[in-house]
């Protein structure tokens, strides 16, 4: 057939074969082009995926997707199958994230983006896979999730046992080689921008605050009193149940500064093992963000909120700034924040602990100080002779046998107010204990000096009754200074006996 025609008909033959193409494709790209105008986005994605489906030949498997966030909230599924998966990488699986820090027992596993895990449980062979994708704007930022793959036949096996046994053996994980987080919505080191924490989320490094309660100077009565009541919160899960009560506790913890409010909550946290949540107010700037930044907080976790007294006043100078053009102002408020919180705590989330400090108890909003607000009000008081002894023992390793400055040093604390961290700060200026026991007691000399100095001071500006009345009240808070620490022995005595 081809010798029928001559090599110059042939040619003819092709170009126009190639122009006629040339104009179907230049055609379709005009009415593809067309389509785009004239068919909405989301009309033209889902007759793309309509297409897709009826020319695809059908799968015997099924593939779940399982995203990092529900809503507001953290999926669990989703953080559960992150550390099991740590614990089931394959020969097959080429790239992985390892980290580790000091405090980690073991080395940290991740998958890389595109990886593939494969699982067994029982008969079923499942294949997890990791992915990452672009957010949508305006947020942006990555979107994760695991893509789990079976056979179809299997999904009430894979619902009813395996995503269970991959949960359970999660939380069993998780409890070996807990490691406390420390999470913050300022955290210098978040690798989360700065969109994604006003959308609620927060950045976290591990707390390697070494604060425990046996290095806590405080009352022992009362360091009793907090171990105890933190251990029945965790044993009464139960019992919140039957009382129809939400199963959390709050913390009020005031006192001067460098007294270990904030230790104490570090060490409530080595304690229970449970992740912190430092939360700013003042970096909070609605409500709504208020709620979702509380919605992706977990179970097992301390909420804190620090010197609550001041981020009261801040907060309703931020909104009055804010909001300076509105006739009615309808800002942030100390008690809206607590209602908030309130209503959020009695609805969702477990075995959740939240604790707020201040130096000054008595400038706090009395929405604060309402009863049934706050479980337990802890005040963290100055030296007294029981702290300076367990911070001697720990810090230079020495106790009060046969130590002549221990009774001048019990004696100055009974009259001067010195700080735990102040203390601690003298007691680490030297490795020789006497060295530093001496430098402890010329520091609380110079601060008693320096107090009664001031008393006369004040009283030297005022009349004679001024006067007597400020000698007066110098003696009355020394007096109740000794009473606490008489007090003190006594509950000590009572325990012992
Ligand atoms: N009760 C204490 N027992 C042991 N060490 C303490 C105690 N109080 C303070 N310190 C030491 O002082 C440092 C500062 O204490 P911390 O930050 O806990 O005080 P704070 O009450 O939270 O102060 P602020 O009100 O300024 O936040 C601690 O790191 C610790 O070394
Ligand atoms: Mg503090």
């Amino acid at each position: 057939m081809a010798a029928m025609f001559s090599s110059s008909e042939i040619s003819k033959t092709a170009s126009s074969l190639l122009s006629a193409y040339a104009s179907f494709a230049g055609s379709m790209m005009l009415v593809r082009s067309m389509a785009n105008e004239l068919i909405p986005h989301q009309l033209r994605s889902y007759l793309y995926s309509a297409f897709r489906y009826f020319f695809t030949p059908l799968s015997p498997d099924l593939t779940l997707a399982i995203d990092e966030r529900c809503g507001m909230s953290k999926n669990q599924v989703y953080e559960a199958a992150e550390v099991y998966l740590s614990t089931r990488i394959s020969p097959k699986t080429e790239r992985l994230k390892l980290s580790k820090t000091r405090k980690q027992k073991h080395f940290t596993i991740g998958l890389e983006k595109g990886e593939l895990i494969v699982d067994g449980f029982e008969d079923v062979r499942l294949t997890w896979r990791f992915v990452c994708t672009e957010g949508q704007k305006p947020h942006g930022g990555e979107k994760k999730h695991f893509e789990l793959s079976f056979n179809k036949k299997h999904k009430d096996k894979v619902l009813d046992f395996y995503l269970p046994y991959v949960l359970h053996k999660a939380e069993e994980i998780k409890k070996q080689d807990k490691v406390i987080k420390l999470y913050s919505r300022q955290c210098p080191f978040s690798c989360e921008d700065d969109n994604e924490r006003r959308g609620g989320s927060w950045g976290s490094i591990i707390l390697e605050h070494p604060a425990t309660f046996d290095t806590l100077a405080m009352d022992p009565a009362l360091k009793k009193m907090i171990i105890d009541d933190l251990e029945m919160f965790l044993r009464r899960k139960a019992y919140y149940n039957k009382v129809g009560k939400a199963w959390k506790r709050g913390y009020l913890l005031y006192g001067p500064p460098g007294t270990g409010k904030s230790s104490l909550v570090a060490a409530m946290a080595n304690y229970l093992k449970f992740d912190i949540y430092d939360l700013g107010l003042t970096s909070v700037r609605s409500d709504a963000e208020l709620r979702r930044t509380l919605l992706s907080t977990t179970n097992r976790s301390i909420l804190l909120i620090e010197d609550i007294d001041c981020s009261s006043e801040v907060l309703e100078r931020q909104m009055r700034n804010k909001n300076k053009k509105l006739p009615d102002r309808t800002g942030l408020t100390l008690s809206g924040i607590l209602n908030c919180i309130d209503g959020l705590w009695s609805s969702c989330g477990d075995e959740r602990i939240i604790v707020f400090t201040t130096n000054y108890k008595d400038r706090i909003d009395p929405a604060l100080l309402r009863p049934g607000r706050m479980d337990l009000h802890i005040n963290m008081s100055y030296c007294t002779t029981d702290g300076f002894r367990l911070l001697a023992s720990n810090y230079l390793g020495i106790s009060s046998k046969h130590n002549p400055s221990f009774a001048e040093i019990d004696s100055l604390l009974n009259s001067t107010e010195a700080t735990p961290a102040e203390v601690a700060e003298e007691l680490m200026k030297s490795d020789d204990p006497n060295i530093a026991l001496q430098g402890l007691v010329n520091f609380l000399k110079r601060k008693r000096d320096e107090a009664d100095n001031e008393t006369e001071n004040k009283a030297t500006g005022c009349g004679e009754v001024g006067s007597s009345v400020r000698r007066l009240n110098a003696i009355v808070s020394r007096v109740k200074r000794l009473k606490t620490n008489v007090d003190q022995r006594k509950i000590m005595m009572r325990k012992r006996k």
